[in-house]
């Protein structure tokens, strides 16, 4: 069969097809050149038909592509050339286009039976599309790939991290502890539940504050509202209950806010340090240095301090504050009579008469020996200190018990009014201490006058 003689049907087809086509015959001769081909190689075929593929595209074909066709009209074989491995086996160009860059190409080669010979039937593919697909996804896998390495190295470092703070949160000898913006308890460490008493089955229930003691919890809440309002890190001493025991042990909560990418506040992270020790023995420093040793009420000094403040205060303001001056009449027979451990129970009978007599933001102090000094930091009216001075009297008059004994104290009281009476401390003190001394002779019996 001639290349003439090719049934009309099949040249029909073949120019209507998308793919590249030529048939060589039994001698490797071309005996169809689809339109295709022509459009893609720029040769016609009437310049192709009747010689080889090497004279027809004036090139050299790729070597395997030579011995594939060989093969196939040799011994009948079938052959494919990946893209990918023969990427552009024929010098063909996308139509239109300067002839640059040849298109990428599949060849197909198979064998026709022709009269008992085998001719060749050469089909190329334009892969160029699909090359540029593939590789776009080629390089958008090796982005991902590289995205999910990333992803897992960052997991591996935070796994890693996570375990460090684990690690270290257990190990650590202070409480650490992690709530959300409503001061919900997200996270505690043993020593935290330790230290409160609590269980794990209660994080996201209860807020930090629940353990605080009463006495507390009003300003820490207030101390806390104002940090999460200004976002600001919180640090405060207070006193935990520990809920098993009832024991109350002092803490300093340090606590800094939690912020998540955007800076938007997501909860605090802190530390509870026990300050018990510690904080107890500065608390009872603190009282020695102003409470009198044997009855408790503040010393002199304190006294003193608090009436200096007191009167900086009435400058500024219109309050009336008064200063009694208190010295038990002959106590020292009691002394005598009855030994000095006697006067000392007498001293404390008194001054608990006299906090239980007087407000709770008087000052009661003992002076020295049998003398207390009463400062009220504000009058309500001056007929008002008559008052308090009968209370204190009747207050002293019920029998203490001594030792089996009943002891009846009485005492000689001064006042004196600031600032009609004196403009100062040591005014007020020195005019209600002299008061107190003629309010004493005006009680002495006649004869001991
Ligand atoms: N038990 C006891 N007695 C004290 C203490 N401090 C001082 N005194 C005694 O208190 C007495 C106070 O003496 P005075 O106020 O002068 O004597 P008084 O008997 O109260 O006489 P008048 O005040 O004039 O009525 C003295 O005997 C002191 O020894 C103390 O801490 N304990």
């Amino acid at each position: 069969m001639k290349s003439d003689e090719i049934p009309p049907f099949v040249n029909l087809f073949a120019e209507a097809i998308d793919v590249g086509l030529i048939i060589l015959d039994q001698a490797g001769k071309v005996v169809l050149w689809n339109k295709w081909l022509e459009q893609y190689s720029r040769i016609a075929a009437s310049d192709a038909i009747g010689k080889t593929i090497h004279v027809a595209f004036d090139s050299v074909v790729e070597p395997r592509v030579a011995i594939g066709v060989r093969e196939t009209l040799d011994f009948g074989l079938s052959r494919l050339f990946s893209h990918a491995l023969h990427p552009t086996p024929f010098p063909l160009y996308t139509p239109g286009h300067p002839k640059e860059k040849r298109i990428k190409q599949s060849v197909k080669i198979r064998p026709l039976k022709v009269e008992g010979g085998n001719w060749c039937l050469i089909q190329i593919s334009d892969v160029t599309e699909l090359v540029r697909r593939e590789q776009l996804l080629r390089e958008q896998s090796r982005e991902l790939t590289d995205k999910l390495n990333h992803i897992s190295a960052a997991q591996t470092q935070l796994f890693r991290s996570e375990q460090r703070f684990k690690e270290l949160a257990r190990q650590a000898p202070v409480g650490i502890f992690e709530v959300d913006m409503d001061g919900m308890l997200q996270f505690a460490n043993d020593r935290w539940m330790t230290m409160v008493g609590m269980s794990h089955e209660q994080f996201g229930l209860i807020k930090w504050t629940s353990r605080v003691a009463g006495e507390d919890l009003a300003r820490i809440e207030t101390a806390w509202s104002a940090s999460v309002q200004l976002e600001a890190s919180f640090s405060e001493e207070l006193r935990y209950i520990d809920r098993k025991t009832g024991s109350v042990v002092w803490v300093r909560v340090e606590a800094t806010p939690l912020k998540a990418e955007r800076g938007t506040l997501t909860g605090y992270i802190g530390t509870v340090v026990d300050i018990h020790d510690v904080k107890v023995s500065a608390i009872r420093h603190e009282q020695r240095a102003i409470r009198d040793v044997l009855t408790g009420v503040y010393n002199r000094e304190y006294l003193e301090s608090s009436l200096k403040h007191v009167i900086k205060t009435a400058r500024r303001s219109d309050t009336l504050p008064a200063l009694l001056f208190l010295d038990l009449d002959r106590f020292k027979e009691i002394n005598d009579e009855l030994g000095h451990e006697a006067g000392d129970l007498v001293l404390k009978a008194v001054a608990r008469r006299l906090k239980r007599t007087l407000r709770s933001d008087d000052v009661i102090a003992r002076f020295g020996g049998d003398e207390f000094v009463i400062l009220l930091p504000d009058l309500q009216s001056k007929e008002s200190l008559a008052m308090v001075v009968s209370k204190i009297r009747v207050a002293l008059t019920l029998p203490i018990n001594v030792m089996v004994k009943h002891v009846t104290v009485e005492a000689s009281i001064g006042a004196a009014v600031f600032p009609e009476d004196a403009d100062s401390a040591l005014g007020l003190l020195r005019l209600a201490d002299e008061r107190m001394y003629t309010d004493k002779r005006a009680r002495r019996p006649v004869e001991s006058q």
